[in-house]
């Protein structure tokens, strides 16, 4: 199944391009596994889809890291028709996806509860669009019942969903959200702001 996203940082500093290269160099591990491509407006990162979020979480970390308000903003996808069917996007084992709803909020949790912290707080909106499936809103209703289990869940807002914590339990939260739910081989989109340092008083 292919998939990918692609990705852009905007760090709020006169210094933005050396923030952006720097933090594309947290990608390096990733490289192995991935193709990788940076332009003038995104970086395309194609790979295994439980790698997208490690990687985006790694990326925005470094960038974030530096102090200044930084904003990473992606489009997330997989099973596309139409895309070659890449070997490198060798579906995870264990998505459950064949479980219902209940069982794969269950482990989506526990995954979450799981996940390394990085000490970075930042605050993620986002969308899931499960594509082509009769089920959608069953699978999104699914979906925002694990969110608010998720120990990150901040609101439920007009179009999306806002996240707020610490970088690994956020980013995983959008890791199981993106992988448990939508049809296992069906085409699936996400699309993700994630904001960190930003002076708006809350
Ligand atoms: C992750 C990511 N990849 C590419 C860009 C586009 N971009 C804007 S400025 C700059 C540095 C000078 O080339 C680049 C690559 C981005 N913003 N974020």
């Amino acid at each position: 199944m292919f998939s990918g996203a692609q990705v852009s940082l905007y760090p709020m500093s006169d210094d933005f391009v050396g923030i952006i290269l720097s933090a594309i160099g947290a990608l390096d591990p990733y490289r192995p596994n991935f193709r990788i491509e940076t332009d003038d407006v995104s970086t395309l990162i194609v790979g295994p889809p439980d790698q997208l979020f490690p990687a985006m979480r790694d990326l925005f970390v470094a960038a974030a890291g530096r102090g200044v308000h930084c904003v990473l903003a992606a489009t997330v996808s997989r099973g596309c028709p139409g895309e070659p069917d890449d070997p490198i996007c060798t579906p995870i084992a264990d998505s459950r996806h064949d479980r219902p709803l209940e069982e794969r909020v269950a482990a989506a949790v526990a995954h979450v509860e799981a996940a390394p912290r990085t000490g970075r707080i930042v605050a993620a909106q986002f969308s899931l669009y499960p594509l082509g499936s009769g089920h959608h809103m069953d699978e999104i209703y699914g979906c925002i019942e694990f969110l608010k289990k998720s120990g990150v869940f901040d609101r439920s807002k007009n179009f999306c969903t806002k996240l707020r914590g610490d970088a690994g339990p956020v980013f995983a939260t959008l890791s199981e959200a993106f992988l448990r739910f939508g049809a296992p081989q069906g085409h699936v989109a996400l699309d993700l702001k994630v904001s960190a340092n930003s002076p708006t008083a809350l």
